[in-house]
């Protein structure tokens, strides 16, 4: 299998004890934490924001990578910027100009990604694939942890491979959903090289950690 980046999603995290949390995944072996932000609108769930994820920030040094399920984007770029944020990944119908929201995060000092759906085509990132550092492939309908992997989006990770070979650009291919030690090998095997897990990482508290998060690079757990 090829080396994959793992970026535990602390959705499945206890809520109570963030910062603690977010040490025990940087300390087992996390490359970058998966902060998935949700505002009851884009989607049916609601968590957090830029005032939570700048208390955060002081708790690790990983890349935070930050997944936004909210719309309208723009008028929070900058506080997620100032809050710490490494990579802001948006969805493109979150709308209304997609290329204009991820050249401000580019301008705004952090790497823009976009997130792309179970129902959304991969040909959407067309047109903007010279403008994203990271693309997103849901693996399951965002807005809750614990759902099982969706198999049809294994092609879409394919054809999204096929065109971040062709750009000739270092974009980062990450899949989120239902990821666990059966279904992260084939996502590597279709292409990615970033794989989000909740459920997977988290299960068994902070002693599973790095056992778990080792399971998704496919080591042998000892
Ligand atoms: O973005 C998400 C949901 O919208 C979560 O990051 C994702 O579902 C991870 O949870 P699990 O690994 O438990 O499936």
């Amino acid at each position: 299998m090829r080396d994959v980046l793992i970026s535990p999603s602390i959705l499945s995290a206890d809520f109570a004890k963030l910062g603690e949390e977010i040490r025990a995944i940087d300390a087992a072996g996390a490359d970058m934490i998966h902060i998935d932000v949700m505002d009851g609108h884009f989607v049916p769930n609601l968590t957090f924001g830029p005032p939570v994820i700048e208390k955060l920030r002081p708790h690790s040094d990983k890349p935070f990578d930050v997944h936004l399920m909210i719309a309208p984007v723009d008028p929070f770029i900058d506080d997620f910027a100032k809050a710490g944020a490494d990579i802001l990944t948006v969805h493109p119908e979150a709308g209304p100009h997609i290329h204009r929201t991820l050249q401000a995060i580019r301008a705004a000092g952090m790497k823009p990604g976009v997130a792309i759906n179970p129902g959304t085509p991969a040909d959407v990132v067309d047109p903007i694939i010279d403008d994203v550092d990271l693309i997103l492939v849901m693996s399951v309908n965002p807005g809750f942890g614990g759902q099982s992997f969706i198999d049809s989006q294994l092609r879409k990770i394919e054809a999204f491979r096929k065109k971040i070979d062709e750009s000739g650009r270092k974009i980062i291919l990450e899949v989120d959903g239902g990821l666990n030690s059966e279904t992260a090998p084939r996502a590597i095997d279709a292409g990615v090289t970033a794989i989000v897990a909740g459920s997977a990482v988290f299960k068994g508290g902070p002693s599973s950690y790095a056992g778990n998060i080792a399971a998704l690079r496919g080591e042998m757990v000892s």
